[in-house]
């Protein structure tokens, strides 16, 4: 579950990126954040993952107050999101198979079998294990994001945020990498997926919370 109250956060020397913002993502959502750039859409999602902090307000995720962690401690919530981006980050000197691994590797100390069967299942499941030892920039862009999705949820995160990433994608592939998300939140992830498309909105029966200039300006919530 996420909560926001009153949250406002201003970058240094601009006009609020976020204004106010009160919502409640319940757990096994699938909510659509949507509005023009500079919106406020991708700050909101960073707030979430605590790479920025809010000036004001209150932020609860899985129960925890996440504007008061410390550094050290912002592990506890990390471990529980996945991260989807529009350029989709993968480490470029790594097989695709490695990709998903690492993130593995660097989050939990299970032993090297493990975690090359679950890097192995999380690769099927986005349907690219038969190019696991290729190189990111061997793959399309289709291909990329769903190699970014499958190390997203290889550590079977609670939370899956996605900042546009069909961005860069034609609108078939778009339509694919959506229903991807749609399977991890099928199996009980939240997902945050942060968008300006008007089909990708209109196309699923999903919740959209759309902002404007920092500010919540509509709500379509479905239960
Ligand atoms: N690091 C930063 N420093 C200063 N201002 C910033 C920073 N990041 C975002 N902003 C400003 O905050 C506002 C909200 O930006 P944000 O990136 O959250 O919007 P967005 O809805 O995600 O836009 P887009 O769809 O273009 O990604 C904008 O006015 C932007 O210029």
């Amino acid at each position: 579950m996420i909560q926001l109250y009153n949250v406002y956060k201003t970058y240094e020397g601009n006009t609020p990126a976020l204004f106010d913002i009160s919502m409640i993502i319940k757990k096994g959502a699938f909510v659509f954040l949507s509005g023009p750039s500079g919106a406020g859409k991708s700050t909101l999602l960073k707030i979430l993952f605590r790479w920025e902090k809010h000036d004001h307000g209150q932020v609860l995720v899985n129960g925890m107050n996440i504007g008061k962690f410390k550094e050290s401690m912002l592990y506890l919530l990390r471990r529980n999101i996945g991260v989807v981006f529009q350029d989709y980050k993968l480490l470029p000197g790594k097989t695709i198979f490695e990709n998903v691994a690492f993130a593995l590797e660097i989050t939990s100390n299970q032993p090297r079998r493990l975690i090359r069967s679950r890097a192995w299942e999380a690769l099927k499941n986005v349907g690219l294990s038969h190019r696991k030892d290729a190189y990111p920039l061997q793959l399309s862009g289709g291909e990329q994001q769903r190699v970014a999705i499958a190390r997203a949820l290889v550590t079977e995160p609670k939370i899956l945020l996605a900042d546009e990433p069909t961005g860069n994608l034609d609108p078939d592939i778009s339509q694919e990498i959506l229903k991807l998300f749609e399977k991890a939140n099928r199996v009980g992830t939240t997902v945050v997926f942060a968008t300006h498309n008007q089909d990708m909105l209109a196309s699923g029966n999903h919740s959209v919370i759309t902002l404007n200039r920092g500010r919540i300006v509509d709500t379509r919530v479905l239960t």
